[in-house]
């Protein structure tokens, strides 16, 4: 999906809301425990329920590696059946991957290709030639790890190296990488005090921005200071969604969370 073709929907819906799909099967009601695949079950659900109030799902897929062949199986039918049913949601594969280049390809052909999502979440810490090789696929986005939401992002990110801060660093040097035009940065909601001088440095940039609820965050602000002129702004929600009910409700219950979010994004654009 091009950026343009995000914004177009982003508009339409008015909304920036991306679902994260972090199925934890001690988490979802017990009666899809019974289903041959409980956590395709629970994301068909959710996505049906939710589809037209979001513009996005990330699956985190340490949700899916953690059940192992059968977690696998689970994401790709996920991305198989988003892709089928609604081709106009953008897709993250929330991996966090980044190794030299020739791995990195493989993670790209593994994530852009055999799972055809639109875009994976990449550390940088391993530099140009470890993120390079994600931004080579055409209307595929890589979204690199800037200023992260928890705690220890001010272990190493907000570190100053020389004059700037590592964090600023990472952004400032990407923007040199060939095909940089494929980079979206993730910015936490937790971390909005810092997103005007974000801005400074990447005017328009897409930022995916987790740790709104259960983390803390704080939609209004992140708007605030984050709003590009092309919105420039995923918003993530995971647990504070697709937990809303443990019932046989539960989809229900995260459609009117998601309706929620989406009033409130609505009447901030
Ligand atoms: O800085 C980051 C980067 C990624 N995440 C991921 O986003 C979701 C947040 O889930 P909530 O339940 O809405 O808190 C989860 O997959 C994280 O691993 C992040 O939180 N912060």
């Amino acid at each position: 999906m091009t950026t343009e073709q995000l914004v177009s929907e982003i508009r339409k819906k008015k909304s920036f809301l991306c679902i994260g799909l972090d199925v934890d099967l001690n988490k979802i009601p017990e009666h899809l425990l019974q289903e041959d695949d409980p956590i395709f079950a629970f994301n068909k659900a959710i996505i049906d329920a939710t589809h037209h109030l979001c513009v996005a799902y990330k699956p985190n897929t340490a949700f899916y590696e953690a059940y192992g062949i059968r977690g696998w199986q689970a994401l790709q039918k996920t991305i198989a059946y988003l892709n089928e049913n609604y081709p106009e949601i953008f897709t993250i594969a929330d991996a966090k991957r980044g190794d030299i280049g020739n791995t990195s390809t493989m993670y790209a052909k593994a994530f852009f290709e055999d799972m055809a999502f639109d875009s994976v979440t990449i550390a940088p810490y391993m530099g140009k030639d470890s993120v390079e090789p994600f931004l080579a696929f055409k209307d595929k986005h890589t979204i690199l790890l800037a200023l992260t939401s928890n705690q220890g992002a001010f272990d190493f990110q907000t570190k100053k190296i020389d004059e700037n801060e590592l964090y600023k660093e990472v952004l400032k040097v990407s923007k040199t990488y060939k095909n940089a035009e494929n980079l979206m940065y993730v910015v936490g909601a937790t971390k909005a005090e810092y997103l005007a001088e974000i801005r400074d440095i990447i005017p328009e940039s897409f930022l995916l921005v987790p740790g709104v609820g259960a983390q803390g965050g704080n939609l209004q602000d992140v708007c605030k200071y984050g709003m590009a002129k092309n919105v420039g702004l995923l918003i993530n929600s995971s647990r504070g969604i697709i937990y809303a009910s443990k019932n046989s409700d539960f989809a229900q219950a995260a459609a009117l969370k998601a309706k929620e979010m989406q009033i409130d994004m609505a009447a901030l654009l």
